[in-house]
C-alpha cells in the first residue's frame, strides 16, 4: 500500500508542464486561469493621456486661489468636455471648462474644481473654494509606464489582472497551454444523462461530476464519453483520446472485481500501474500513460471519485498548466466528535459552522452515498494515525464550496 503523499509525489514527477502558446488579446475573457509564460510589459503609459478625477471644472489652480465661500470666484465656462472627447483643447487665461470624469485635460489647465463646491454654471461658474494644481487630476504615465513590467511571468491570471492586461497595448499573450482533459466512465451499467434505469443500471454520475470539476479548476474538456464493461472496449474508447487529450480521467474498474476493465485493458501492459493507497475513500487507484497521454483511472464509487480528482488529478492538470500543484487548505476547530479508519488518511464529508472555522461530521460516510455528498460542505483530512477527532481538535479541510 502507498500513502496519499507517496502517490501524489509519483503522479505529479509524471506530470509535465504543457507548452506556451500566444492567444490574442481579444480572447481575454478566456485567458482568466491560464498562467502567463512571459513578463506582460506595457507598450503605453497608463494613464494614457492627462484627464479629470472628477466632475467639475477644468482650470488654472492659480485663477482660483483666492476663492471662498465669502468671496467666491466667477469664470466663463469656455466649453464642455465630456470623457470620450478627442478634441486637443487649450485653456484660455481666465476661462475654465466643464469636464467630466476620464475626459482629456485641456492644455493650460493644472486643476479641475469638483462640481459639489461651484454652483454648476453652464456659461458662467461660481466656484466657493481653492483649489490647488494637480487636485483632481490624473497624470499620463503615473500608473504605469511603456515597458513597465505589469504582470510577472507566472502569474495565474485572475479577473483583476484583467484590466491592466486589456489597456497595455498589447495584441497577444503568452500563456502555459491549459491541459484538454478528456473524462471516460467505465460501466455495462451506466446510462446517459435523462434516462430512467431499469434494474442493475444507473445513470452515469461520475461523467458528468468529473467534467464540472474539470471546468471549474479551470482546465479544458476535450470529451466526455462511455464505455463498456471489457478491455477492449476501454482500449478502444482511450487510444483516440491520447491523441485529441493532454490527460484522461476514468472512473471504475480499478479494484478487485472479476470485471476491472481498466486491469483487464492494462494490467501487466508495463505502461500502466495499479495500486490501493492508504486512504479512505479512494483505496483503488490506477495510472499510466498512453501514447504520451497520462491516464488517471479513479475508482467509481461516486465519492471516490470525487476526492480522488482533488487529490492526485488537479494537482497534476495543474502542474501542467504551470500552476502550483498544492489546492488550498485551511485549517478548521472539529466541533463534534467522529471516528476514522486506523491506518488511513480520511477525506471525511464535513459541513461548515461558524463562518467555515468549525466543521461537523456528516452522517454516511460510505463512498457511494450521493445525497450526503451533496450535503457536505468540505473534506476534513484526517492523518493515517488519527482515530478520532474530538472537539477543539484541529484539522486541515479542502473547501468545497468555492473553485478550485
Ligand atoms: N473485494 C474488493 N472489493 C472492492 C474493493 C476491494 O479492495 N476489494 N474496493 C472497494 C472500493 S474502496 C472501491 S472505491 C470500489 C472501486 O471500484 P471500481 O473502481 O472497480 O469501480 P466499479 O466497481 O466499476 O464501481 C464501483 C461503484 O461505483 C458505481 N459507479 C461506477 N461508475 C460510475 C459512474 N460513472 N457514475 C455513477 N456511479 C458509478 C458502480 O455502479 C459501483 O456501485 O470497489 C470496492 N470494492
Ligand atoms: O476507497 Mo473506496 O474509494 O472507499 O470507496
Amino acid at each position: 500500500m502507498l500513502t496519499v503523499e507517496e502517490y501524489q509525489r509519483r503522479l505529479l514527477q509524471a506530470a509535465t508542464r504543457l507548452p506556451s502558446e500566444n492567444r490574442p488579446i481579444t480572447e481575454i475573457g478566456s485567458l482568466v486561469g491560464a498562467v502567463l509564460d512571459k513578463d506582460v510589459r506595457s507598450a503605453v503609459p497608463l494613464p494614457g493621456f492627462t484627464n479629470s478625477a472628477m466632475d467639475g471644472y477644468a482650470v488654472r489652480a492659480a485663477d482660483v486661489t483666492t476663492a471662498s465661500a465669502d468671496a467666491p470666484v466667477r469664470m466663463t465656462v469656455s466649453d464642455d468636455i465630456p470623457a470620450g472627447d478627442t478634441r486637443q483643447l487649450t485653456l484660455r487665461p481666465g476661462e475654465c471648462a466643464r469636464i467630466m470624469t476620464g475626459a482629456p485635460l485641456p492644455d493650460g489647465a493644472d486643476a479641475v474644481v469638483p462640481v459639489e463646491i461651484t454652483d454648476g454654471g453652464l456659461e458662467i461658474v461660481t466656484i466657493s473654494e481653492a483649489v490647488t494644481a494637480g487636485s483632481s487630476v490624473r497624470h499620463r504615465g503615473e500608473d504605469v509606464q511603456p515597458g513597465d513590467t505589469v504582470i510577472p511571468a507566472g502569474t495565474l491570471l485572475l479577473p483583476r489582472h484583467v484590466p491592466v492586461l486589456a489597456s497595455a497595448g498589447l495584441t497577444e499573450v503568452a500563456v502555459v497551454r491549459r491541459p484538454r482533459v478528456a473524462v471516460v466512465s467505465t460501466g455495462d451499467e451506466l446510462l446517459p444523462l435523462g434516462e430512467r434505469p431499469g434494474h442493475g443500471q444507473i445513470v452515469d454520475s461520475n461523467g458528468p461530476m468529473l467534467a464540472a470539476l474539470v471546468a471549474q479548476g479551470g482546465f479544458e474538456l476535450a470529451a466526455v464519453t462511455r464505455c463498456g464493461d471489457t478491455g477492449e472496449a476501454v482500449r478502444a474508447a482511450l487510444t483516440p483520446l491520447a491523441d485529441s487529450a493532454d490527460a484522461i480521467i476514468t472512473t471504475g474498474g480499478v479494484s478487485a472485481g472479476a470485471f476491472e476493465p481498466l486491469k483487464l485493458a492494462f494490467e501487466g501492459s508495463g505502461s500502466f500501474d495499479f495500486v490501493k493507497l492508504t486512504m479512505q475513500p479512494g483505496k483503488p487507484q490506477g495510472f499510466g500513460i498512453i501514447g504520451g497521454t497520462p491516464v488517471f483511472a479513479l475508482p467509481g464509487n461516486p465519492v471516490s471519485s470525487l476526492v480522488s480528482f482533488l487529490v492526485f488529478v488537479a494537482p497534476a492538470l495543474r502542474a501542467m498548466a504551470g500552476r502550483s500543484p498544492e489546492i488550498a487548505r485551511h485549517r478548521a476547530t472539529v466541533g463534534e466528535q467522529w471516528q476514522s479508519p486506523p491506518g488511513r488518511t480520511q477525506f471525511a464529508r464535513v459541513v461548515y459552522a461558524d463562518n467555515g472555522h468549525v466543521v461537523r461530521p456528516i452522517g454516511g460516510q460510505g463512498s457511494h452515498v450521493m445525497g450526503g455528498l451533496a450535503g457536505c460542505q468540505a473534506l476534513a483530512i484526517v492523518p493515517a494515525d488519527v482515530t478520532s477527532l474530538s472537539v477543539g481538535d484541529e484539522v486541515e479541510v479542502i473547501s468545497l464550496e468555492g473553485l478550485a
